[in-house]
This record gives C-alpha cells, sequence and structure tokens, in this order.
C-alpha cells in the first residue's frame, strides 16, 4: 500500500469543490467567532481574561456554543448555493439556536451570531455557486436579491424578543431590520473600520478594536437597551465615539482605554453583543474574500 494515498473512510463520502468550500465557510465563521471571543479588554463582553457584564457564562459556555454550532455554518452555507428561499434557512437557524441552548444549558451566547452569519454563509454559497466572487460588495447584493424581502417582512412581523421589544419602543434598527437592509453597519462602518486600521499599521489587537468600537458607535445594540434603557445605549454609543476621536484602536494605548471602557461597562452590567457579533462578522468577510481568491 502506497503510504502517501489519501485515507478512504466509508462513512465520509468525499466532497465535491461546492462541498469543500462550505465547510470552509463554516470553518471561516467558527474562526472569526473565536477571534471575537479572545479579544479582550472588550467592554462589558466575556472573554477569557473574564466575565464582563455577565453572571450566567465564562469563556468555557462559548467554546460549548462554538463547538455546538460548528455544522450548522456549512449546512447553511449549503442551502445557500441550493437557491434556497427564506423558509429553509430560518428552520436551520432556528434548530441552530436549539443546539446553542442545549450546550450552554439554557444561555443566550450566539443567537444574534446564527442570524448574521448564518445569512452570510448562505450568501457565500449563493454567489460561489452562481460563478461569482465572494467579496464584500457581492455578498451584501446577493443577500438582498435573495432574501431582502423576506427579511423585510420578517422584520415588520412583531415578535416579543428583546430586541424587538427595544426597537418597537425607541425607534430602533434591530438585528432582522439590519439584516433586512443588508447589514449596513457592517458594510458600511465596520469591515472598513477593520480595513482601514490594518492599513494605517495597527497591530491585530488594535484593528479589531477599533472594528469593534466602530460598532458599538454606530449599531442600535439592542443587548443595551434591555439592560440599561435608552440611556445606557446613547451613554455606550458615545464612550465609543470618544475612544474613537483619540485615535481607537491605532493608538499605542488603545488596549489600556479598552480596560477603563470595559470598568464602566462592567459598573452598569452593559454588554455590547450585537456589536460583537458585528466585530466576528467583520473578521468572516476578511477570511472569506482571502479564501475565495486563494480557491479559484
Ligand atoms: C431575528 C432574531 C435574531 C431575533 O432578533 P430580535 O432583534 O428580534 O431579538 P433578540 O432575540 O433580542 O436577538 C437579537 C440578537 O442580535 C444581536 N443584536 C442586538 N442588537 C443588534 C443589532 N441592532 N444589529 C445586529 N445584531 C444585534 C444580539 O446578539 C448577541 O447578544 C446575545 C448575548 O446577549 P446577552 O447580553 O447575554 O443577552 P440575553 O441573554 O438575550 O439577555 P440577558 O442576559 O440580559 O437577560 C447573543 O445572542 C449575541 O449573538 C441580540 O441578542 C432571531 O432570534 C431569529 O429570528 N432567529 C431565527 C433564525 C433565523 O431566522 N435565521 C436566519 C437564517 S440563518
Ligand atoms: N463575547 C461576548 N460576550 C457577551 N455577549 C456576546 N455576544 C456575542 N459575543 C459576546
Amino acid at each position: 500500500m502506497n503510504a502517501r494515498a489519501p485515507l478512504a473512510s466509508p462513512d465520509i463520502p468525499p466532497r465535491d469543490d461546492a462541498g469543500a468550500f462550505h465547510a470552509r465557510l463554516g470553518r471561516a465563521a467558527i474562526a472569526s467567532l473565536y477571534d471575537e471571543l479572545a479579544l479582550e479588554p472588550k467592554p462589558g463582553l466575556v472573554s477569557f481574561a473574564d466575565a464582563g457584564s455577565h453572571d450566567d457564562m465564562d469563556g468555557g459556555t462559548f467554546l460549548r456554543s462554538l463547538f455546538a454550532l460548528r455544522h450548522f455554518f456549512v449546512r447553511v452555507a449549503a442551502q445557500g448555493a441550493r437557491e434556497a428561499d427564506f423558509a429553509p434557512l430560518e428552520a436551520l437557524g432556528i434548530e441552530a439556536e436549539a443546539r446553542m441552548l442545549h450546550a450552554t444549558g439554557g444561555v443566550n451566547t450566539h443567537r444574534g451570531a446564527i442570524f448574521t452569519l448564518g445569512l452570510l454563509c448562505a450568501a457565500a454559497g449563493a454567489a460561489r455557486a452562481a460563478g461569482e466572487r465572494c467579496d464584500a460588495a457581492n455578498l451584501r447584493r446577493v443577500l438582498l436579491a435573495r432574501w431582502g424581502d423576506a427579511l423585510a417582512s420578517r422584520a415588520r412581523r412583531a415578535l416579543d424578543t428583546h430586541g424587538a421589544r427595544a426597537a418597537r419602543a425607541h425607534g430602533l434598527r434591530s438585528a432582522s431590520e439590519e439584516a433586512a437592509q443588508g447589514l449596513p453597519t457592517l458594510f458600511d462602518h465596520v469591515l472598513p473600520a477593520l480595513r482601514a486600521a490594518r492599513g494605517a499599521g495597527a497591530d491585530d489587537r488594535g484593528a479589531k478594536l477599533h472594528a469593534l468600537f466602530t460598532a458599538m458607535a454606530q449599531v442600535d445594540d439592542t443587548n443595551l437597551v434591555h439592560r440599561g434603557g435608552l440611556q445606557g445605549l446613547r451613554d455606550a454609543q458615545r464612550l465609543a465615539r470618544d475612544f474613537l476621536a483619540e485615535g481607537g484602536g491605532l493608538r499605542a494605548e488603545a488596549a489600556a482605554r479598552a480596560a477603563r471602557v470595559h470598568a464602566l461597562f462592567v459598573e452598569r452590567r452593559l454588554s455590547p453583543g450585537g456589536a460583537a457579533d458585528l466585530l466576528a462578522a467583520a473578521c468572516w468577510v476578511e477570511r472569506v474574500e482571502r479564501l475565495d481568491v486563494a480557491s479559484r
């Protein structure tokens, strides 16, 4: 037997090119969520250093959640490639939420990420199947063209969630509305901030802090409203704008300044989970643009 021959397993069917690409999209999603989790210090959020403003979860809870989600992102990318309507994507998303809750003992670690990154994986699967590049502009266009109408009618539905209640009470743009509009905060603000910071010479942590604080300054993070009311959201946005105005992630002292904001958030139990998801989504788009080019 040739010792270098690839091992064939009777249980695992060989992957075609599309299947291999969907697996890479899924791995990129898990790696990007890990990037977000591992970044520290970050305001009020869980990292491996501490649990921020949370008493029901820590870094280990997030790792269990990530392990439970590893197949979801691959499957949703494959559904996207099949020209799926919104309904099968939604069914996969609901199943993934159940897996997450099972893995974490009922704690919501990644509901927003399942939604936003799930849609992005589906859009990448669809773009690739149509022979188009998986770059930021195409991903946004495909998302809107394929599922924009369904997402808009979903956003109008009166859901009984923290996010929907906060959006109704204060006229905010919730996670569903962000998606229905083609993720404007991600594509117009957070991803450009990540790229600009890297281009200006920020190190990896500085660039990610720059992107995270940009997300906090821009998005109507309904988690902040749920914990701290409208005032909580506005104060968090102001602190984020101040951080950016003083040089953001480009300054040598960025981490020390982020640690001070972290302490203020923990004092008030604030946690910008929606902004954290947008950082992960920006890291995912960066990765996917690279792997799309490398696999052609
Ligand atoms: C469409 C849904 C995502 C529901 O969305 P909705 O806005 O109605 O409400 P929420 O259930 O409140 O969840 C939204 C989550 O999205 C993140 N988020 C918040 N604001 C925004 C925003 N403006 N733009 C984008 N994303 C946003 C946020 O998720 C992150 O934070 C969560 C952790 O927060 P934590 O502080 O622990 O909060 P809780 O445990 O909830 O409360 P307490 O601890 O304070 O008591 C974590 O999930 C992060 O990811 C919001 O939580 C969706 O549920 C849905 O419809 N799902 C079906 C699946 C589907 O259709 N999928 C589509 C194809 S894949
Ligand atoms: N690191 C984190 N901590 C708390 N909530 C989050 N939602 C998404 N990422 C999070």
